[in-house]
């Protein structure tokens, strides 16, 4: 039995931790069956091939949470960039969940979904859902509340290009520049952006959601993670994109517009002027987990 578990990405401008949405490319695939012992081999980008690698994790996670002995025969084919900032441990506690959710004839979706978060936690320090839950559903999607499970979808199909730059920002580092609180006017102002962000999405309208692509939660400071941002950014707009952000907590970028191949190449040549390689996606936003 295999699965394929696509990219996201998380945040989507002011929506930290809560926005996310699946992509057609980059993927994760994981192969697996039942085995009378825990195995898994890796191939693509460099992970662990042993119990700490999150797909383990996260299946174990879900065979102790119904109280099932059951262990796995794993091959993972790592196609997402780990520390990308497209959800790439994200990506395979997704698969590493579903497959034993597979295997055991689980469906309950808050279990699938908190197994998987336990993957993330175990890659960063923080179950946070904002990969996984996009993952699952293949819409973008806002979750309202983890404990209890909360989520609300809208159904999204459109262009969109990530470009990942030959840095690494590892999700935990990057959570941890965070601060405890923010001034209330950033507060109000990410909330603006946020509410108005989901009306134009649900319309369609997605040169509004470009405009929209602002947060003042953590880009301000992680802003210094981000030393090639301004140039990356301005090169996005100039070949034309509604908008451009951060992927997650980076060091990826996302743009949408009219002609997202010409935006991604521009964004791509304006990190090599810096001596940054980097590599475009021309992908869609909307896609999640296959079965195949
Ligand atoms: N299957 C896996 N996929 C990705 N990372 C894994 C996996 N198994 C273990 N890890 C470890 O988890 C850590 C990844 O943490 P981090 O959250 O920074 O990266 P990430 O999830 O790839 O980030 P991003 O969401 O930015 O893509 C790395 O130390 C990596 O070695
Ligand atoms: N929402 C998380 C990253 C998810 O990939 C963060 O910004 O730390």
């Amino acid at each position: 039995m295999r699965v394929r578990v696509p990219a996201t990405v998380a945040n989507f401008g002011p929506g930290f931790d809560v926005f996310g949405v699946g992509i057609g490319e980059p993927h994760d695939e994981l192969r697996f069956r039942e085995s009378d012992e825990w195995s898994i081999n890796v191939r693509g980008f460099p992970v662990p091939a042993d119990g700490s690698n999150v797909a383990v994790v996260a299946a174990k996670t879900l065979a102790s949470m119904v109280g099932e002995e059951v262990a796995l025969r794993m091959e993972l084919k790592k196609g997402i960039r780990p520390r990308s900032g497209l959800g790439s441990s994200g990506a395979s506690s997704l698969a590493g969940s579903l497959a034993m959710a597979k295997v055991l004839g689980v469906e309950d979706e808050e279990l699938i979904l908190k197994a998987a978060m336990e993957g993330e936690r175990a890659a960063c320090g923080s179950a946070h859902g904002d990969n996984v839950v996009p993952a699952y559903y293949g819409d973008f999607t806002v979750i309202e509340s983890l404990n209890p499970l909360r989520v609300h979808r809208i159904p999204v199909d459109f262009h969109v290009v990530v470009v990942l730059p030959s840095v690494e920002i590892p999700t935990r580092e990057a959570r941890k520049v965070l601060p405890e609180k923010v001034p209330l006017k950033d507060a109000v102002k990410n909330v603006a952006l946020a509410s108005s962000l989901v009306k134009a999405l649900q319309e369609g309208d997605l040169k509004t959601v470009g405009r929209l692509l602002d947060d003042r939660l953590a880009f301000p400071y992680r802003r210094r993670l981000y030393p090639w941002w301004e140039t990356a950014k301005k090169a996005a707009i100039e070949a034309g994109a509604y908008g451009v952000s951060i992927s997650g907590s980076g060091p990826a970028v996302f743009a949408i517009g009219e002609d997202v191949t010409e935006i991604g190449k521009a964004i791509a040549e304006a990190f090599n002027r810096m001596d940054i390689e980097a590599e475009a996606y021309i992908t869609v936003a909307g896609r999640g987990f296959e079965w195949f």
